[in-house]
């Protein structure tokens, strides 16, 4: 079997046109465009291309972009009393401090400083506690494109067999939780699961985000399962993900590649997540079910 190549790269372009348009109907009823805040600490390269092309993808939805550099070496109550001008900022819909941050600053102090209502990260532990117990928030950027390719994919999840392999907090346990929530039966595996080969070839979904370059063979994927492949690793062959492409792809009915998978569904969710922040700050309602259907 030759797997199908689920095209993130084209669906995230939808989805952004889409936003697009949500952000034409917000100004007209709201008399003012969403607006994002993107915190970038240090020079780190890879940051500043990510940082980069938010800014560009949030002007081309319509909304309006700001940006805050600030030195490596900026104290963590400075960081925050920065989050706290953009928690008190009208034109600030949707707030995202660029993560990793420098050692000497407490990451979780500064996720826990912003305002829940604008964390469009899903970051906060209110968003979290949110999505754990099925009230609306916001859910972290990476699930939520994964969730979104998987329903276009195979429609209906539930009853389905899910792995997801990684537990951090910002995809592996959001990602379960949005499973669960699709009725998934799903198993979170991590560096201490024995038999994970066995784990994984009893699912028929496999969300791969554990950070290892070519880490989930091919052997281990069941005939027919769906693969999500969340890692980007930069070795010498380039940029690879967390599954054996080459493998997985003779097993699989579908799976994403990397680059052009899930990558390019972060950055339109983030958009996503700050056009719904705009909504429901203005107490104007969406329609989130023809929006794309998922999450709270
Ligand atoms: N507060 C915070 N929120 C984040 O969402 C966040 C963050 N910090 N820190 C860094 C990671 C990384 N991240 C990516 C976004 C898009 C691509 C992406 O579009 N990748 C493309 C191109 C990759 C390339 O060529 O480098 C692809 O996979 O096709 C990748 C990675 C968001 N992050």
């Amino acid at each position: 079997m030759t797997a199908e190549l689920i095209d993130g790269k084209a669906f995230a372009l939808r989805l952004r046109a889409r936003v697009g348009e949500g952000v034409a109907r917000f100004r007209a009823a709201a008399g003012r465009v969403p607006g994002l805040a993107v915190v970038l600490v240090g020079e780190d390269a890879a940051s500043a291309v990510y940082v980069r092309s938010k800014g560009k993808a949030t002007v081309a939805a319509g909304m309006e972009s700001f940006e805050h550099r600030l030195p490596a070496d900026i104290d963590e109550a400075s960081l925050i009393a920065l989050v706290e001008r953009l928690n008190a900022d009208a034109a600030v819909d949707g707030i995202l401090v660029q993560l990793p941050l420098p050692g000497h600053i407490d990451a979780a102090r500064v996720l826990l400083a912003i305002d829940p209502d604008k964390d469009v990260d899903g970051f906060h532990p209110v968003n979290a506690g949110r999505l754990a117990t099925g009230l609306p928030g916001f859910v972290p950027c990476t699930p939520l494109g994964c969730a979104m390719l998987l329903k276009d994919q195979l429609g209906d999840l539930s009853g389905k067999d899910a792995i997801v392999i990684g537990r951090s907090n910002i995809v592996g346990k959001p990602m379960a939780a949005l499973l669960t929530a699709e009725s998934c039966t799903v198993t979170i595996a991590h560096s201490r699961t024995h038999d994970l080969p066995g784990h994984v070839h009893r699912a028929d979904i496999v969300v791969a985000a554990v950070g290892r370059a070519n880490f989930v063979k091919g052997e281990w994927i069941k005939p027919g399962a769906v693969v999500i492949d969340v890692g980007i690793n930069r070795t010498e062959d380039g940029l690879v993900g967390d599954v054996d492409f080459g493998g997985a792809a003779m097993v699989a009915s579908a799976i994403t590649p990397v680059p052009g998978g899930v990558g390019p569904m972060t950055i339109a969710c983030l958009l996503r997540n700050t056009l719904v922040a705009a909504h429901r700050r203005d107490g104007i309602d969406y329609d989130a079910a023809a929006f794309d259907g998922i999450g709270p």
